[in-house]
């Protein structure tokens, strides 16, 4: 019998101006224990059992259903690019998830990870983590999440332009990548497997003084309607406003002592918090009073991912100004639970019993 435990770190993505490219992974973990018990055979569909201990205090239902459950179902894409149809008789995959699901830290992207880093576990596949990036991007598209949850730390990401061939195989529907449950039957198509090194990252330093609040309202902001208040198009000024921002990000986060005034502003953004005000009550309101100059101890503020949660980067006095947040929050009636985080700068690791 083989087990195994892989542990995931939960991510924020964007940073403020960082929009798709710059992630950081923090110290919340979905842990995914795993067993296979090697039997000659198996009645649990696809051969895989799956039991679910949610920490998060989410009201959403995970589905035990393999062919459904994201982390199952993108280890079976995994496997069937592989030609492995199932997984190993018989394979038990028991969930601990304390990560609130469609808050902004990256649930989904941390599920994918979890699900590759399974698949290529049970399969004995052997892919590198640059390789599972690349099938973690056929399912989630933006690589900030994906890449700060299975390298760890904080990652600056990015795209490769891609040949016309690679493009169209890049771009093929979700749907192909992950088909809709058949019922528990295989259908036997073989899944489109990703190009080769679509994604890249690159680690940055981070200054060991600054650690990370989450207010996390009670609230879902689901990342596919907060893309859709995004326009298509921006201005010129808007666009060099975060080239000029995200470009100082990194050294800004990297330096010790941290300056709260540089931090500040490299945090400033006009791509995606202006469009997202509509969606979070009170998001410009904390934006706007909650700075170095009115709270001592903070750094910079930004929405985690595409929200509802709120990251705020601080040196000290966390409580102070977690309660601040909090309590605008609830003059719009919104309730909120906050931790208080690290980067996590290990990524995705697997354990072996
Ligand atoms: N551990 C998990 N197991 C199965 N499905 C999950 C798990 N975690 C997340 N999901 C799926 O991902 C969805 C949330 O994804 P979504 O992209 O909307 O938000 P997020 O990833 O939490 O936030 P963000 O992308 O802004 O950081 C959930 O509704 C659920 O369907
Ligand atoms: N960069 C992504 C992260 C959320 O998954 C966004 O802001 O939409």
């Amino acid at each position: 019998m083989a087990s195994f435990v892989i542990k995931i770190p939960c991510s924020s993505a964007n940073i403020g101006p960082g929009f798709d490219v710059i992630g950081l992974a923090l110290s919340l973990h979905l842990d995914i224990h795993v067993t296979v018990e090697a039997k000659p055979s198996s009645q649990l569909p696809f051969n895989c059992a799956i039991t679910y201990e949610d920490q998060s205090k989410s009201v959403e239902q995970i589905s035990l259903d393999p062919e459904v459950n994201l982390i199952t179902r993108v280890a079976l894409y995994v496997l069937r690019c592989h030609n492995q149809r199932a997984f190993p008789v018989e394979t038990k995959v028991h969930i601990v998830n304390p990560i609130p699901l469609g808050r902004g830290l990256g649930s989904s992207g941390t599920a994918v990870v979890a699900g590759v880093m399974l698949g290529n576990e049970v399969g004995k596949l052997g892919l590198s983590k640059e390789r599972l990036l690349d099938y973690c991007l056929m399912i989630e598209r933006h690589p900030d999440n994906v890449a700060a949850s299975l390298f760890g730390g904080f990652v600056g990401t990015y795209l490769n332009e891609l040949k016309p061939e690679d493009v169209a195989r890049k771009e093929i529907p979700l749907s192909e990548v992950l088909p809709a449950p058949a019922g528990g039957v295989d259908t036997g198509i073989k899944p489109p497997e990703p190009p080769m090194a679509i994604g890249h990252y690159r680690k940055f330093n981070w200054a060991p003084e600054i650690k990370a609040i989450a207010i996390i309202p009670n609230f879902v902001v689901p990342t596919a309607n907060a893309r859709n208040v995004l326009p298509e198009t921006y201005s010129r000024a808007d666009v060099v406003f975060n080239l000029q921002r995200a470009a100082l990000l990194p050294a800004a986060l990297g330096s010790s002592p941290p300056d709260p005034d540089m931090i500040f502003l490299a945090m400033q953004d006009k791509v995606h918090q202006p469009y997202r005000k509509t969606l979070i009550p009170g998001l410009t309101e904390i934006l706007q009073f909650m700075t170095p100059a009115t709270q001592p101890g903070l750094l910079g503020i930004c929405l985690s991912g595409a929200g509802p949660t709120i990251l705020a980067l601080a040196t000290d006095r966390f409580t102070e100004i977690a309660d601040r947040i909090i309590a605008q929050f609830a003059s719009n009636g919104i309730s909120c639970q906050w931790k208080l985080l690290e980067p996590a700068q290990d990524g995705a690791t697997v354990t072996y019993n």
